[in-house]
């Protein structure tokens, strides 16, 4: 039967066979989201079927894909994984999991992205399930610095100057401000005549940034789960 490209990326890094996670095919996956060759819900769905896999290479390998497309898609995968029936399905997968570092590995990033998803109402129904298994008796493990860093996927606030972050102009009525949408410095236009999407934020559409933020963007992000 015709499998996507998605599907055949996935099939790759949850086989049974791999000794390690394949990174590199990991962030493709992630890729093929941000890029929209495949709906969130679907990709989200196809890991979901692996999660639950009785093989536990496949069904942790599955895992990883999951905690990398969260940490690297945005807002294209919050949207889903931050919903009650995502909650709901995690929750029962790690009530009946036959596979104890994947139920702990699911506890791990569930309190994740809870503390990651802080700010953020519309994806409280984290919040709450980590809430709910702590009254069930679950324990959590402790929340590591590194995930920490997830936790800032917003746009950062606009700073104020009188000249240009990085050339120093002064502004006045022909040199005008203008604003990095990645860093939040204030620029002149020659420093932020670039634009590029920002999909940590969740900002899918070409913005203005900065050329030091332009060049980083070029680069390819390895923001790798935790590998347990
Ligand atoms: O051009 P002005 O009338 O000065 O207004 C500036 C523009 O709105 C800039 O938008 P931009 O960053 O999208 O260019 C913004 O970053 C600056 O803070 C504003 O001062
Ligand atoms: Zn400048
Ligand atoms: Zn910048």
């Amino acid at each position: 039967m015709f499998k996507s490209n998605f599907e055949k990326l996935l099939d790759k890094v949850t086989s049974n066979l791999l000794l390690e996670a394949d990174w590199p095919t990991t962030l493709e996956i992630c890729d093929t989201i941000r890029q929209k060759d495949v709906q969130p819900k679907f990709a989200l769905n196809a890991i979901k079927k692996k999660l639950i896999s009785p093989n536990p290479h496949t069904a942790m390998y599955s895992l990883l894909v999951l905690e990398c497309c969260v940490k690297n898609c945005g807002q294209l995968v919050h949207d889903e994984v931050g919903t009650k029936p995502f909650m709901e399905q995690i929750r029962e997968t790690i009530k009946t999991t036959p596979h104890e570092n994947v139920k702990n590995k699911l506890l791990e990033l569930l309190q994740t992205w809870a503390f990651a998803f802080r700010a953020i109402p519309k994806y409280c129904a984290v919040q709450d399930t980590v809430n709910i298994m702590k009254a069930e008796g679950y324990t959590f493990p402790a929340l590591k610095e590194s995930d920490a860093m997830f936790s800032s996927d917003v746009a950062p606030g606009w700073e104020d100057s009188d000249c240009c972050h990085r050339c120093r102009v002064k502004f006045g009525m022909v040199q005008r401000k203008h604003h990095c949408r990645a860093c939040g410095q204030v620029f002149c236009a020659q420093c932020s005549s670039r634009s590029c999407t920002l999909p940590k934020f969740g900002i899918e559409k070409p913005v203005r940034v900065c050329e030091a933020c332009f060049e980083k963007s070029q680069k390819p992000q390895i923001n790798k789960g935790s590998e347990d």
